[in-house]
């Protein structure tokens, strides 16, 4: 799997990313530049967490513009995998490649928190590993993690099983009203979505930062060893 992680001023995840990647897949991955006007070629393309440009305007807004999202978004007209995290998540709603905006979380704090996440379809590249259900733990580090968007684009989210996954509490309960259960106040408890050809994800957590037994769990391990079965035909 060639996967190609875009670096941003204020990226600050890059890392994470990269290591958790080369340990699933064997395969360290190409670090990109904002500014790239083009790309190697790639089956994977990573936008990380971080503070783009300092979340200046909003978090993801001015990243959405940099240079090299014309690459990432022809690549993903292509049918290009495509994986959003936290900001990269949030670059990925500003540039219109995923439907939604991460606004400000509920409480208007930022968590540096467990979160714990449901998985809502089994059927991409990005969630085969797990099974519809399955709960996992992953960290969430993020001011601007509330995902908003109008009744019909969720009733369509869901409709076309476009939700990847949704906050629930430790013991897998769903409650959308619950802080415990979904500690940023996105509607409908959605954590992450997918296009319409399941193509491009993004995510508030980071599965990235939980791929080490060393570090204590590896929840986080079939997000990235799902995109390896997927990728490496
Ligand atoms: N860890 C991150 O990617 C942070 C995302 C974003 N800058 C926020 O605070 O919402």
């Amino acid at each position: 799997m060639k996967a190609g992680i875009v670096v941003f001023p204020g990226t600050n995840r890059e890392r994470d990313m990269a290591q958790a990647l080369r340990l699933v897949s064997g395969k360290a991955p190409t670090m990109l530049w904002h500014r790239d006007t083009s790309l190697p070629e790639l089956d994977l393309i990573v936008l990380p967490g971080g503070f783009s440009f300092g979340d200046y305007l909003r978090s993801g807004a001015m990243g959405a513009h940099s240079p090299i999202l014309r690459e990432v978004r022809a690549f993903a007209e292509r049918g290009g995998y495509v994986l959003g995290v936290c900001n990269g998540f949030q670059i990925l709603t500003e540039a219109q490649l995923l439907p939604g905006a991460l606004l400000r979380n509920a409480g208007m704090r930022f968590l540096s928190q467990d979160g714990f996440l449901r998985v809502e379809t089994s059927d991409t590249a990005f969630t085969r590993d797990w099974s519809k259900g399955d709960v996992f733990r992953a960290p969430l580090a993020h001011g601007d993690g509330n995902y908003t968007a109008s009744e019909a684009e969720l009733d369509r989210l869901e409709g076309e099983d476009r939700v990847a996954f949704r906050y629930v509490c430790p013991h897998g309960t769903l409650d959308a009203a619950s802080r415990v259960s979904n500690p940023n106040g996105s509607q409908r408890s959605i954590a992450g979505v997918l296009s319409a050809n399941k193509r491009v994800c993004g995510l508030m957590p980071h599965p990235e930062n939980l791929v080490d037994p060393d570090l204590g769990a590896t929840d986080g391990v079939p997000l990235f060893s799902g995109l390896v079965k997927s990728l490496v035909a």
